[in-house]
């Protein structure tokens, strides 16, 4: 197979968004370390939320420097930011936007620089407002995924996908609290008290359809030192480690239970937060991910997933819906035909969809 790293076809948009996600990680991170230490600015606005924000424009700044005519389907909206009474959201948001930037200054041009103004910071955030589909280029935005995690020191992700005709082509997941070496065991986090230097944890996950996966360290700098990545083989199901989100609202832990039971599969879950999960069974750190409807009416949104999505598939795993059913990102902003994922390797996958078929068939 050709490798990630050795082609042309999508080369420059892979690069934006490595570059892009980096960028907007260190944002992140220094919300969260700022936050934890008590040093952020007079807003009480959460952490999370400028975190958000900030990450968002960061992203849709690089985009639009460099895809002018792409569009955006991305989670936040400026309106809150506006007017006097989002006047010091809108400062501190500022403030850090317009101070973040990749130490490479090569690469920092490549993003197009700083954003100019305040304003124009609103608007950015505002060009996420596509209603997707499935025609023509489409990037998808989760700037904080696994709000939750990120919150209590434990795992989130700065997602970035480039859907061309409503498939998924380039995927990157900046994953600030995984550790770097793929070898490490699943974990679900670093703390509260985590000290922000590189070379423990931090790592970016990369796909491009058809030419695999790969991984590097999360840096300042934006560097891309990348390695390919692959699922770890499977032979027997009931050895596998499977992953769930931490909330229970989110994927029904009884239920994955269950299905691990009949699966023969002693060992206990790891339960994380975010796309963090994606890029972990990916990596061969686990084995399979259970996302289990807990509410029939909730539907998945398209930047909870394209990334991770093609990140497993691009490392030899097949991802689908709790019927075995394909995601289907060609229908707007959300996954409205498809009920849950499970994320397994290729030779393991039909066995699973079966068993989860039967324990959530049972319950009907
Ligand atoms: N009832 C629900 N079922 C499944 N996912 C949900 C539900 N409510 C929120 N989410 C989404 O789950 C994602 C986090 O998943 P995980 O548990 O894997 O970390 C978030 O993007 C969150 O969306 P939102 O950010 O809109 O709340
Ligand atoms: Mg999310």
């Amino acid at each position: 197979m050709a490798s990630v790293r050795d082609n042309q076809y999508l080369d420059h948009e892979l690069h934006v968004a490595l570059l892009a996600v980096q960028r907007a990680a260190i944002l992140t991170k220094s919300v969260f370390h700022n936050h934890a230490k008590g040093t952020l600015n007079k807003s009480d606005a959460s952490p999370v939320t400028i975190g958000d924000f900030g990450a968002q424009a960061l992203i849709i700044s690089a985009l639009q420097h460099n895809f002018p005519d792409d569009e955006i389907v991305a989670e936040e909206e400026a309106k809150d930011l506006r007017g006097e009474k989002g006047q010091e959201v809108r400062e501190t948001v500022w403030n850090l936007v317009s101070q973040t930037r990749l130490e490479n200054k090569e690469y920092e041009e490549t993003l197009g620089g700083s954003v100019k103004s305040a304003d124009a910071m609103l608007d950015l955030i505002d060009k996420g407002d596509s209603q997707g589909g499935g025609k023509g280029r489409i990037w998808a935005i989760d700037p904080i995924d696994g709000t939750k995690g990120f919150l209590r020191g434990g795992q989130y992700a700065v997602c970035l996908a480039l859907m061309i005709d409503g498939d998924v082509k380039v995927g990157v997941l900046g994953c600030p609290n995984l550790p770097i070496s793929d070898s490490e065991p699943l974990t679900e986090g670093i703390g509260k008290d985590a000290s922000d230097e590189e070379g423990k944890f931090g790592v970016v996950f990369a796909a491009k359809e058809g030419y695999g996966a790969v991984s590097c360290p999360l840096s300042k700098r934006g560097d891309l030192k990348m390695d390919e990545i692959n699922m770890k083989p499977l032979e027997n199901v009931a050895d596998a480690t499977f992953c769930e989100s931490v909330e229970a609202g989110h994927s029904s832990q009884g239920d994955a239970a269950a299905i691990a039971k009949k699966l023969g599969i002693t060992k206990p879950s790891v339960r994380m937060d975010s796309q963090a999960k994606y890029g972990s069974i990916a990596r061969g750190a686990g084995d399979l991910y259970l996302r289990l409807p807990v509410r029939a009416d909730y539907v998945e949104k398209i930047w909870d997933h394209a990334a991770g999505e093609l990140i497993v598939r691009e490392a030899g795993g097949m991802v689908t819906d709790s019927e075995g059913n394909r995601l289907n990102f060609k229908l707007g902003r959300t996954l409205k035909e498809n009920k849950g994922v499970i994320a397994a390797p290729k030779n393991v996958h039909g066995k699973v969809i079966e068993v989860v078929k039967e324990v959530l068939g049972a319950k009907q």
